[in-house]
């Protein structure tokens, strides 16, 4: 009896303890959002959020309004829905919301990587010098290099009759602006001499493809990873994919490679001067791979999608287009020279610009991700104020179609995680459907085909993608 006692009272504390750990107790305090902690101790809804993201935020709003915390895989995450007050949460401090501490987790789980402190910091600094102003010429002048030696390989023909070619919208798009975008950061195959250029360029051209082929695999796989409810089989598809990628982009590879872009280049470099491990900076260049090449495919997919549905917005566009290439001085003739299609004339389109905007607005659904790290309160644009808990919180922020709010359209993020990739990503994808408009006509293969719904499974990963492919078939305009 003497030992029973305290060996019961040691279950009973574990048992609390565990339930505690489960987060069984919490309760909501007075001034806190509702909380919804789900029938499953500790999971809490993550299954019904994972079935279907957006239904599960509908039902929760439609039970709880447009502020509510639920459960979520051990997580306490609180939803705001209000677009009207998502300035509050974009300025609010970085002592009392932090993007960091989610972004290093998440990259630790489903790229291997250790982040260090600075990181954030080296990321803007670089992000600034070549992404923006003379360093976005530079990195516009590659891609149009890249994008023509892909979109026009192959599609010329020696008779005067152009061939229709048939292929999926989605994977087309998706193909080109990977390959392109990949090799106008890590850089070409160096050509030793004129004859060898054609080699190189093929050298490249297929070494990208199938660079792509894998990287389809790991997309497929990322969003079971990110949120850990991957089977044991994908966890081994999944490690062995990021070890292809991870000696496919080393630094011992990038070595050999020319034109690499002044992006990688810093950001490799910094990490040698702080003393980090070789291995870990080939998984970083991963990381980086990921977040440059996973949206503008996507992306282009739609705005190409919604101009052929739309064929008044799509003469407009190729008005435009023609226009520009006039205006510079330039002709796009059979046999004739390529377009050198510059920054500058990617300043002159605004009706592509609103095509853009527009398609983004509709299709971009990206989880804006914060941890509360103090006690907070946070005012809605209505006078409500709801008081915040530091414990592992999400928020969200969504748009709302037709309602003239400031924050009106989020597909890059917002605040201090806005991405450092949106002015590059927009020359990315106006230069695509610059070129397509530019050198082939095309057309869907069904014009009644509807278009297809939205993966929702993929919701919260930027760039939403759609749940099947639409055929569509392009040939040379001259
Ligand atoms: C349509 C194309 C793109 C979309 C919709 C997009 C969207 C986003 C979003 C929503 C975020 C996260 C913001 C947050 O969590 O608050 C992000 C982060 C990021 N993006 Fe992009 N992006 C695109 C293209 C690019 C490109 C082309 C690059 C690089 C060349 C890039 C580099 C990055 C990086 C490095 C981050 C992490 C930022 C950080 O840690 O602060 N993105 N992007």
């Amino acid at each position: 009896m003497g030992l029973l006692l305290p060996i019961l009272a040691c279950i009973l504390a574990s048992v609390i303890g565990g339930l505690y750990l489960l987060g069984v107790f919490r309760r909501r305090l007075p001034g806190e959002p509702p909380l919804d902690k789900g029938i499953i101790p500790w999971l809490g809804h993550v299954l019904e959020f994972r079935r279907d993201t957006l239904k599960f935020i509908e039902r929760m709003q439609k039970k709880h309004g447009d502020v509510f915390t639920i459960q979520l895989g051990g997580f306490y995450i609180t939803f705001l829905q209000d677009p009207l007050s998502f300035g509050a949460f974009v300025k609010e401090s970085r002592e009392k919301l932090d993007f960091s501490k989610f972004a290093k987790a998440l990259v630790r789980k489903v790229f291997g990587y250790v982040a260090e402190e600075e990181e954030h910091h080296l990321l803007q600094v670089t992000s600034n010098k070549h992404l923006k102003g003379d360093g976005l010429k530079l990195m516009t002048e590659a891609m149009m290099d890249n994008l023509q030696t892909l979109m026009l390989h192959r599609v010329g023909s020696v008779s005067d009759q152009n061939p229709w070619i048939e292929d999926g919208l989605f994977m087309y798009s998706y193909n080109i602006l990977f390959r392109g975008g990949y090799l106008s950061l890590y850089g070409n195959t160096p050509a030793e001499s004129e004859e060898s250029e054609e080699k190189a360029k093929e050298k490249d051209r297929a070494e990208s493809q199938a660079l792509f082929c894998e990287f389809r695999k790991y997309d497929q796989l990322f969003p079971n990873l990110a949120y850990g409810v991957v089977t044991p089989t994908e966890r081994i598809e999944a490690k062995r994919l990021m070890g292809k990628f991870w000696n496919a982009l080393s630094v011992q590879k990038m070595m050999a490679k020319n034109n690499i872009s002044g992006w990688i280049r810093d950001m490799q470099q910094a990490r040698h001067e702080w003393g980090m491990n070789t291995s870990m900076i080939d998984r970083y260049m991963f990381v980086l791979l990921w977040a440059s090449q996973g949206n503008t495919g996507p992306s282009s997919f739609w705005l190409l999608l919604y101009l052929m549905k739309h064929p008044e917005a799509l003469e407009a566009v190729k008005e435009e287009v023609d226009r520009v290439v006039k205006e510079s001085g330039q002709e796009i003739r059979r046999g004739g020279p390529l377009i050198n299609l510059t920054h500058e004339m990617l300043l002159r389109t605004p009706v592509l610009d609103s095509a853009l905007d527009e398609s983004l607005r509709l299709t971009a659904a990206p989880l804006l991700t914060r941890a509360v790290l103090e006690d907070m309160t946070l005012k809605m644009a209505d006078g409500r104020e709801y008081f915040i808990r530091k414990d592992g919180s999400k928020k969200t922020d969504f748009y709302k179609q037709g309602k003239k709010v400031r924050y009106y359209n989020m597909p890059w993020g917002a605040g201090v995680s806005m991405c450092p990739g949106r002015f590059f990503a927009s020359n990315e994808m106006k230069q695509f459907v610059f070129l397509m408009l530019a050198y082939f006509e095309f057309e869907l293969k069904n014009p009644d085909e509807n278009i297809p719904e939205i993966d929702y499974r993929r919701w919260g990963f930027g760039s939403m993608q759609p749940v099947k492919d639409v055929q569509f078939r392009y040939r040379l305009r001259f």
